[in-house]
């Protein structure tokens, strides 16, 4: 799928929802705690097949990260899983991640939610997803108040890895209009992930610097969904990777005993991240180590 395709504008853009659709904001908070506060909302875009405990724990680091270094307040916090239609190696089918998704949030968190709105319709590229979240937050919703009741608008933020971030300046994967929207427009939160340099992966978006928050990981954690699903092929255990609700539900179902449906896509691998070609490597390796076990 080529990701890198030019956007309309976002004023002049029109959205499309799932059937049956709407939009989670019951643990939106809609009053800011302090007023001299900028109300934020944190999305975290991605696969998540299945989500795990550093997803979740991406939310907690970026609050500590708000609350010591910004004049943020955070209002609320999504998950937004990608469509079936980015085909990536992996990707179980949309309703299973929502669903996972939803068990991890609803029964481990009293703030994050799942939005399903990108993974029950045809692929939506980073920029058009923030501009959803900004729609339905600011448009519909009508943002949020100060204690005295002024209205404020919310300014949606991006929440990633820098494996993420560092294919922003991969040839190709990003349009530089998509990037400007998102990092010019809304701005982002990087979370510090082994094996993928923070600076060097923020090096060519050196012109939007000031809207782009980079949180080291003080205690490291390089869990992956990859090697979560390579454990559950070779039947090793998950748990305390991921929540125990979603462990359950992937025993109950029976998911990931196989590669899935887009193992070997051809049509994601032209557009394979230098990030997944370094993770298959490791895969491999991996592979080969439990073989040998
Ligand atoms: N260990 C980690 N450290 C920092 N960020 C992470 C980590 N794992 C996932 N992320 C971030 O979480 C977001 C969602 O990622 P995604 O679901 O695609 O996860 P993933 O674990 O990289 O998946 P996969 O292994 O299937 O490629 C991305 O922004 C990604 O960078
Ligand atoms: N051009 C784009 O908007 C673009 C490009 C690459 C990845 N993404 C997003 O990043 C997220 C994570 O993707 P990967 O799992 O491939 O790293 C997905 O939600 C995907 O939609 C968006």
């Amino acid at each position: 799928m080529d990701t890198s395709s030019p956007p309309p504008s976002s004023p002049t853009r029109t959205f499309s929802n799932p059937p049956n659709y709407s939009f989670p904001h019951h643990r939106l908070n809609r009053v800011l705690r302090n007023p001299e506060k900028q109300p934020i909302v944190l999305v975290a875009c991605g696969s998540f097949s299945p989500v795990t405990y550093l997803h979740l724990r991406m939310f907690e680091m970026a609050v500590d990260y708000v609350r010591q270094n910004t004049d943020f307040e955070i209002m609320g916090g999504y998950l937004s899983p990608v469509s079936d239609m980015y085909k990536k190696p992996g990707l179980l089918a949309a309703h299973h991640r929502v669903t996972m998704c939803t068990l991890a949030t609803e029964q481990t968190s009293h703030w994050l939610m799942v939005d399903p709105w990108e993974a029950f319709q045809s692929y939506q590229r980073t920029a058009v997803v923030l501009d959803h979240f900004d729609y339905e937050i600011n448009t519909v919703l009508g943002g949020v108040q100060t204690p005295d009741g002024e209205h404020r608008n919310v300014r949606v933020m991006l929440l990633a890895g820098s494996d993420l971030i560092s294919t922003m300046s991969e040839p190709g994967v990003w349009s530089e209009e998509d990037l400007d929207h998102i990092l010019g427009r809304y701005g982002c939160f990087i979370i510090e992930r082994a094996g993928s340099d923070m600076d060097q992966a923020t090096d060519n978006l050196a012109r939007w610097r000031h809207n782009i928050y980079l949180i080291s990981q003080l205690i490291q954690n390089d869990v992956s969904s990859t090697k979560v699903r390579l454990f559950l092929r070779r039947g090793l255990s998950v748990r305390y990777l991921l929540p125990s609700p979603v462990v359950d539900y992937i025993e109950e179902h029976g998911l990931y005993k196989d590669e899935g449906p887009n193992a070997s896509n051809s049509n994601y691998s032209k557009h394979l991240h230098h990030k997944d070609v370094e993770k298959a490597k490791a895969e491999d390796k991996d592979v080969i180590a439990l073989k040998k076990t």
